[in-house]
């Protein structure tokens, strides 16, 4: 299994932002995405998920196996802490391991309604939401938003542990470091061609 990203070009509004962007991430792997404010990383983490389409190139990986994180949590703040892992869980067949509620410090929160969680608690929780989906490529967008640096090296312990050494994939943008051994990935060169986000058109000046 691996992710393989060929002279991708990512789009956003119809206007390319990041082109040729390549890549392969082997079973077992992170690579860490890197890049200023506004260059992509968001719209080339979603276009790899599937969730917008690409502007041209390839991009092969596994089916039904990726799972996009966003900035929001997801998490149903009616719900317990317990009840949104069942949840999850359901939509993808699975059953919530014992294990999460540890791995992501949940234990004293299992029935707390997740509307009244912290904001770094309703991180963690929808983050532990990675633990029960059982996905093997997962696209991670700041993940560590609102966690102290405890949570956070809870966070990177369970993407070593109970992902990439299980086999699966991450790809992930971020702006903290999470002490994985993965490459990273200057988003810098990729940037779209001026001419290419539309610039003006001198002929109507
Ligand atoms: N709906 C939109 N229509 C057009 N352009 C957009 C839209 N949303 C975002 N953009 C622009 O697309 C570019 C890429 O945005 P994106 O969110 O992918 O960047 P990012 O690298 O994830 O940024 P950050 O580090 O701030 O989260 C930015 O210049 C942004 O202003």
């Amino acid at each position: 299994m691996e992710l393989k990203v060929s002279d991708l070009t990512v789009a956003r509004g119809g206007i390319p932002v990041l082109e040729n962007v390549s890549f392969t991430v082997p079973a077992g792997q992170a690579l860490v995405l890197r890049g200023a404010n506004g260059i992509g990383k968001t719209t080339l983490l979603r276009t790899l998920a599937g969730l917008q389409p690409e502007q041209s190139g390839q991009i092969d990986c596994p089916e039904d196996e990726s799972a996009y994180a966003s900035h929001a949590d997801g998490v149903k703040s009616q719900l317990t802490v317990e009840e949104n892992l069942r949840f999850w869980a359901d939509v993808y067949g699975n059953q919530v391991p014992d294990t999460i509620y540890e791995q992501f410090d949940l234990v004293d929160l299992r029935q707390r309604a997740a509307g009244t969680l912290s904001a770094g608690q309703k991180r963690r929780l929808g983050l532990s939401r990675l633990g029960v989906i059982g996905r093997k490529v997962l696209f991670l967008d700041e993940p560590t938003v609102s966690l102290d640096r405890f949570s956070v090296k809870l966070f990177a312990d369970f993407l070593q542990h109970q992902h990439l050494n299980q086999g699966g994939i991450a790809v992930i943008a971020t702006h903290i470091d999470l002490g994985l051994d993965a490459p990273e990935m200057d988003l810098e060169p990729f940037r779209a061609a001026p001419d290419a986000a539309g610039g003006s058109d001198e002929a109507f000046l």
